[in-house]
């Protein structure tokens, strides 16, 4: 037996949702980069779930159900107050709430392919509400109503502040939700897939890639990048700072990827989007310290940055909490889960590999007065 740590380089499934192939990301074999210019997050949502783009009639109808099943049951709500939601992280807070959903959903155990298609509409058209609820419930604010003449991008946004957002924070919103959609087998989807591979229900998987994202190797790291250009304060610390980081050997939040060797093609987008942003809100600083962290991290460990880079300082110039940075990257990266969820019910094996066995031999039992 040999094993590859991590996994690395691995094929463990085929899968026809998305593809990374030398450096460049395809969805149901359309570019990003074409993506990322033209597409709605709903068009992209239709895409990976149908493995085509939507015509005009499709796409409507699935805006108008994904605005009509934007509501969460009430309890589910009422139990954000129950627990002490300011010291709670986000991401425990939604994945405790997302499991709860399927209580109050009585098709829950229901595997046919319809119910499971329709499930991945709840959940998609869900995310948001619970995501900017539980952001105004801690704050001492009532939830906002989503409002169904808005798409899915400005409703995040018109729920989280109560305030319409213009048309650069949609456009920006949606780009990042397009960006973030899917990404073969990254870590919460493999998780996602291992867990319904059991023939376990699709809340159940979405629940178990909440919990795989939230780290900060994955999902979590654009919180952690936020924190350190915070940390950092200023242009003028930027090369002490990450200098030092560098020689500690630590890790710096946002660079390095298990798969892209060259550079991740979504950060680009983001950087983009950065810049216009933090002008447009006179706090070009945040994009400044990126760009010199950027430089620093490529010249001297040959690491580009990877999505959750650039997207913390475009949060953070759309007036968005920190923490909350990794529980958008689940209201995007579900579509992409409930995708690969479907995919996998479709052909499905139980994924089981083994262990390479590396602990003591065959050792005999010593009763416990002996030992
Ligand atoms: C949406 C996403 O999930 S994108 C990834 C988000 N995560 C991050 O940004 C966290 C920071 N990055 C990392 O931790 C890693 O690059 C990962 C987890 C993304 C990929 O990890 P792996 O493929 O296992 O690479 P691994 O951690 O083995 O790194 C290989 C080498 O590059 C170094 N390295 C990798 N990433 C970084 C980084 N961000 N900063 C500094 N050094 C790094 C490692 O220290 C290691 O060096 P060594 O060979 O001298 O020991
Ligand atoms: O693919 C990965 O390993 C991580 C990643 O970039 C993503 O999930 O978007």
């Amino acid at each position: 037996m040999t094993t590859t740590r991590g996994l690395e380089g691995v094929v463990a499934t085929q899968s026809a949702i998305s593809s990374i192939i030398d450096d460049t990301l395809t969805y149901v074999g359309y570019d990003i980069d074409d993506l990322a210019v033209n597409a709605s997050f709903e068009e992209v949502v239709f895409l990976l779930w149908n493995k085509r783009l939507p015509k005009a009639n499709e796409l409507e109808d699935l805006k108008q159900q994904l605005a009509n099943n934007m509501a969460v049951p009430q309890e589910v709500l009422d139990y954000f107050k129950t627990f002490p939601i300011s010291k709670v992280h986000p991401m425990t807070a939604i994945r405790t709430a997302v499991s709860m959903l399927a209580l109050y959903d009585d098709a829950a155990e229901d595997m046919s392919e319809e119910a499971n298609y329709l499930k991945a509409i709840q959940l998609q058209a869900k995310l948001p509400t619970l995501v900017t609820a539980f952001s105004r419930v801690r704050k001492g604010l009532d939830p906002i109503a989503p409002k169904t003449d808005l798409g899915y991008a400005a409703n995040f946004l018109y729920m989280l502040s109560g305030n319409l957002p213009d048309d650069i924070e949609v456009e920006a919103f949606n780009k990042a939700l397009v960006l973030h959609a899917d990404h073969e087998l990254n870590a919460s989807t493999f998780t996602a897939r291992v867990c319904v591979a059991t023939l376990s229900d699709i809340y159940s998987g979405v629940v178990a890639a909440i919990g795989a994202l939230k780290g900060p190797l994955h999902g979590g790291a654009n919180e952690q990048v936020m924190k350190m250009l915070t940390e950092i304060g200023s242009v003028d610390n930027v090369e002490k700072v990450i200098g030092t980081k560098l020689d500690n050997k630590e890790k710096i939040m946002g660079f390095g990827h298990r798969v892209y060797r060259k550079g991740d093609p979504r950060a680009k987008h983001l950087r983009e989007m950065s810049k216009k942003l933090t002008a447009l809100r006179g706090e070009s600083k945040w994009y400044d310290m990126s760009v010199k962290i950027e430089e620093i991290v490529t010249g001297q460990k040959n690491l580009p940055p990877n999505v959750d880079f650039y997207s913390a300082s475009v949060y953070h110039s759309l007036n968005i909490d920190h923490d909350l940075f990794t529980p958008i990257f689940a209201v995007s990266r579900v579509s992409g889960w409930t995708a690969h969820i479907l995919e996998q019910y479709s052909d499905n094996r139980l994924i089981r590999p083994r262990a390479e066995y590396v602990g003591p031999g065959m050792q005999k039992y010593i009763p416990i007065d002996e030992r």
